[in-house]
């Protein structure tokens, strides 16, 4: 069906990058609250099939009211989202169905057990026979680590318990596309780490995940690729290892008394940002040049390296970097 330019799931950003197809993508996304506020701002997201999409940015950098647009809960006011090829949310009752979600918990019924409110919203999807939707909902609840807790009341469940039964309504049926809005939001380390195994699971069976996250360490583990958020736009996206790459180098020299010049000499004749000196420590950003090279030109030079060392930011490092921001929110 590829006719070529026009097929959205198929054109890169212009720059023809993006070869495989797309569960998701957007173009111009934008969304302007009454307010005045742009909480998305030209968003153009590349979601490859079969990815692990890690939705990153701080709090109110527009993460939710993206995945909201993309779902056709919000109306964008600018640009374009298509879902599995089809454009949101105009083929919405189309594509929807293939589609699990969790976005700030879908309505439960307080008074309910976690497996009835379940079969409430089984009966609403509707597209099983009664026996295949108990078996499905009964194994939901196992993949999220309700099973002994089903027949509890929604009302009595505490916040993760919550919100792993957002996520087994998102598993109700076998999804070619789930979106997980914050899906470890509530959770203790050990209910972050079977969410992590649960979206491990789904990409290996097929499933294309997007998943949100305020922080970079709970996800990054599982993402194959990742996109990343702040005050609306998309600062970076791209496979995961983008994000490594992002994070520049630095070494650090230690010479000894009366060779801090000639060392400084040979980092400027690589062509090395002028480096910060103490003491007889030089640092400097290697831009793109082996370690090993800069070394070597110290010893051609005959500066005595008494220490050599390499840098790399962390990922986390990077990551507030590029959103800059601290613990604080957006706006
Ligand atoms: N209905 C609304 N009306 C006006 N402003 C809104 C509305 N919903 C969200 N915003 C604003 O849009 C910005 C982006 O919010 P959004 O919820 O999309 O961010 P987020 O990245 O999902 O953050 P969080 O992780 O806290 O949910 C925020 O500044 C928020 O206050």
């Amino acid at each position: 069906m590829s006719t070529g330019v026009l097929d959205p799931a198929r054109v890169g950003q212009g720059s023809g990058d993006d070869t495989g197809p797309l569960a998701v993508r957007t173009d111009g996304l934008t969304k302007r609250f009454r307010s005045g506020q742009v909480a998305v701002d030209d968003l153009a997201l590349r979601v490859p099939r079969g990815a692990v999409y890690g939705f990153l940015g701080p709090n109110g950098s527009g993460k939710t009211t993206t995945i909201r647009m993309l779902l056709g809960l919000v109306r964008p006011t600018g640009g374009q989202a298509w879902l599995l090829d089809q454009p949101m949310p105009d083929a919405g009752a189309a594509v929807l169905p293939r589609v699990g979600a969790l976005v700030e918990g879908p309505a439960f019924h307080p008074y309910l057990s976690g497996r009835a409110n379940l079969d409430r919203l089984a009966a609403v999807d509707a597209t099983a026979d009664p026996r295949t939707a108990a078996r499905r909902r009964d194994e939901a609840l196992e993949r999220v680590g309700l099973g002994a807790a089903a027949e509890k009341r929604f009302r009595q469940y505490s916040l993760g318990m919550k919100q792993r039964l957002g996520l087994a309504a998102a598993l109700l049926q076998p999804r070619e596309l789930l979106v997980l809005d914050e899906p470890t939001n509530g959770l203790d380390p050990q209910g972050t780490r079977e969410v992590r195994h649960l979206v491990r699971e789904l990409a290996d069976a097929g499933t294309t995940v997007l998943v949100s996250s305020h922080l970079l360490a709970e996800i990054e583990q599982v993402c194959t690729h990742v996109g990343i958020m702040s005050r609306g736009h998309l600062v970076l996206q791209g496979a995961r290892s983008v994000l490594a790459e992002r994070g520049q180098a630095r070494v650090s020299v230690t010479t000894t008394t009366g060779h801090v010049g000639a060392a400084a000499r040979v980092l400027r004749g690589l062509g090395l940002e002028e480096p910060v000196v103490d003491g007889l420590r030089l640092d400097a950003p290697v831009d793109g040049l082996a370690p090993e090279d800069v070394s070597a030109a110290l010893v051609r030079a005959d500066v005595p390296v008494v220490g050599f060392e390499v840098r790399r930011p962390s990922l986390e490092q990077v990551f507030v970097e590029l959103t800059g921001e601290g613990f604080d929110v957006a706006r």
